[in-house]
């Protein structure tokens, strides 16, 4: 074990979906997808505190929303812990930064996190390969929040090759709703038939999301957001939504059309970055 003091500020960013291909549906319902994820500056944050016995507490901002049963931290911390008989626990603290189910993939980087800092701190020395397998059980988008590196993803997200995309600044907004992503996913009209292309064609072809019509006709709110931002920005969905995101080249760009929001539309500006804040972390120790 590294150290039983308190280990601060392990961040679990959001990530874009730069596009999003929807290929095939496979027979145990599961969606054979292409997309290019970038991680984005803007994170939750997780403070540990390793103890002696196998006990987990999770202190979080959003309790009120996702009980401890169902939270993806917990549910990492005890796969951790399971797959390496590790006799410790610990005590984690979330401050809860990103806006729930929009997109950006926050509960999937907090279990990320947790994975990553959890096998350093109990020094359970698990490879970064076995921790994207545990990852996986617990959802499509952990792998590559534990992997670390922008990544074209295919499979059900799983199968990664590291590329990187150009580091724009972008403006992502929050239109206040809630998208499930399971109900996109059982949505007899959702396009499940774009064919698949090779990483070159994908690179240099224009970028779509293909779940963005179809939440733009079921969510107002979403297709408000994105009329507006596509007036100042090339712009799109992330995701299965609801979250939009416009890209810029300068950051001086981006704020500038955050300052016209209006006070019912919630937003922020963040820089787009090939290398996880989450990585860099782990890197200082
Ligand atoms: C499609 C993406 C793109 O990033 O959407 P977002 O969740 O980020 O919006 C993700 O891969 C989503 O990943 P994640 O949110 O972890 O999904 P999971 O919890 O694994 O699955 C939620 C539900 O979505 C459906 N699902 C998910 C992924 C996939 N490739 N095919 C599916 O059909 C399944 O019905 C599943 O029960
Ligand atoms: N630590 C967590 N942070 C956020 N959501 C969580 C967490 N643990 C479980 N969840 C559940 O996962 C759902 C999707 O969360 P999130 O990852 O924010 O959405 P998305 O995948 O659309 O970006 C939430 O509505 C919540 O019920």
């Amino acid at each position: 074990m590294k150290d039983t003091r308190l280990s601060l500020a392990w961040p679990a960013p959001a990530k874009l979906n730069l596009f999003l291909h929807i290929n095939n549906q496979r027979e145990d319902g599961y969606h054979e997808l292409q997309t290019l994820f970038q991680f984005i500056e803007h994170c939750d944050y997780l403070d540990f505190k390793v103890t002696a016995s196998s006990q987990l507490k999770l202190h979080s901002n959003i309790s009120d929303s996702v009980a401890d049963s169902d939270n993806l931290i917990l549910l990492a911390a005890k796969s951790l812990q399971k797959y390496t008989h590790c006799q410790r626990g610990a005590e984690i603290w979330l401050d809860k930064r990103l806006p729930m189910g929009g997109g950006i993939g926050g509960g999937s980087s907090d279990a990320a996190t947790t994975l990553v800092a959890l096998n350093y701190l109990w020094d359970t020395q698990l490879s970064k390969e076995q921790l994207m397998e545990i990852g996986l059980e617990l959802g499509a988008d952990v792998p590559v929040f534990i992997n670390g590196l922008s990544a074209f993803a295919e499979g059900v997200g799983e199968k990664l090759i590291t590329v990187s995309p150009k580091e724009y600044w972008y403006l992502v907004l929050i239109p206040n709703v809630h998208v499930s992503t399971a109900e996109i996913f059982q949505d007899p009209s959702l396009t499940r038939n774009t064919p698949k292309l090779d990483l070159d064609s994908l690179m240099n072809s224009s970028w779509q999301n293909d779940c963005q019509e179809l939440v733009v006709r079921r969510q107002p709110k979403v297709a408000k957001a994105l009329d507006w931002l596509i007036e100042y920005a090339p712009s799109r969905m992330t995701g299965t939504g609801a979250c939009v995101f416009g890209q810029f080249e300068q950051q001086q760009d981006a704020l500038e059309v955050a300052d016209k929001l209006s006070v019912d539309m919630k937003g922020f500006v963040a820089k787009g970055t090939n290398i996880s804040p989450l990585a860099m972390r782990l890197a200082k120790g």
